[in-house]
């Protein structure tokens, strides 16, 4: 098997970049909102067990366990990123010659979109809780890799504001409205203080360097 995640940077990133349609802009933001979380996790890391942080040895370690399931589920949703988004433009080529093939091509790419939009929508609610637990590592974590926090929290927020583009374009392309203002709804609410959080934690970095 190869899968996404076993693949080398480099490799990801030449397909990122060539014409292929996966992987494309919805596996970029979980490899951003998966680094936000690395980065937390590697702050706890470099804190724990180190005497001069004694003092919040238990609070780092919680927050690593977070920091890793974190990472865990950011980095599977590149893989289904790319399975939802294939599966999409695989409806798309679908055949439309005759009423009957146009109808049904519509019905799968509808329920295609549906699955393409709640995979970035689940990216956000997760980029959301990346920033938070940034914030916790920019506090207390350890002052020598402090600004390895403050990557955390703006890898974060790039990755939340580009898990919600994705959103946006398939719910802009849905019939089934009641599901699309839903999901819209959602997103906002996740979406909902996040730049000035985001901004407050890159602050609280800047001033310890
Ligand atoms: N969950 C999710 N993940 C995404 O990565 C995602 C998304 N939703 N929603 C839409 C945007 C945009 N995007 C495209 C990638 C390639 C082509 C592409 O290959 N276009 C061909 C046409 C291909 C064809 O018609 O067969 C072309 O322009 O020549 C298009 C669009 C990925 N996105």
């Amino acid at each position: 098997m190869n899968e996404i995640k076993d693949k080398s940077i480099a490799v990801f990133l030449d397909e990122l970049a060539s014409k292929a349609a996966t992987p494309g802009g919805g596996s970029a933001a979980a490899v951003m909102g998966a680094q936000s979380a690395a980065l937390t996790s590697m702050v706890c890391n470099l804190t724990i067990g180190k005497p001069k942080y004694a003092e919040v040895e238990t609070d780092m370690q919680a927050l690593l366990d977070k920091s890793e399931a974190l990472r865990a589920k950011l980095t599977e949703m590149i893989k289904a990123d790319v399975e939802v988004f294939d599966q999409l433009m695989t409806c798309y080529g679908l055949p439309k010659e005759s009423d009957e093939e146009k109808a049904a091509r519509s019905e799968q790419i509808q329920a295609a979109l549906k699955e393409a939009t709640i995979v970035p929508l689940d990216c956000a609610k997760a980029c959301a809780e990346a920033i938070r637990l940034s914030r916790i590592a920019a506090d207390k974590g350890n002052l020598g890799v402090i600004s390895d926090a403050g990557v955390a929290v703006m890898a974060g927020y790039a990755a939340l504001k580009s898990a919600a583009l994705n959103v946006y374009i398939n719910a802009g392309s849905l019939k089934d409205r009641d599901f699309a203002d839903a999901k819209l709804a959602e997103l906002e609410s996740i979406l909902q203080g996040a730049d000035i959080a985001s901004e407050e934690i890159y602050q609280l970095v800047k001033e310890k360097l």
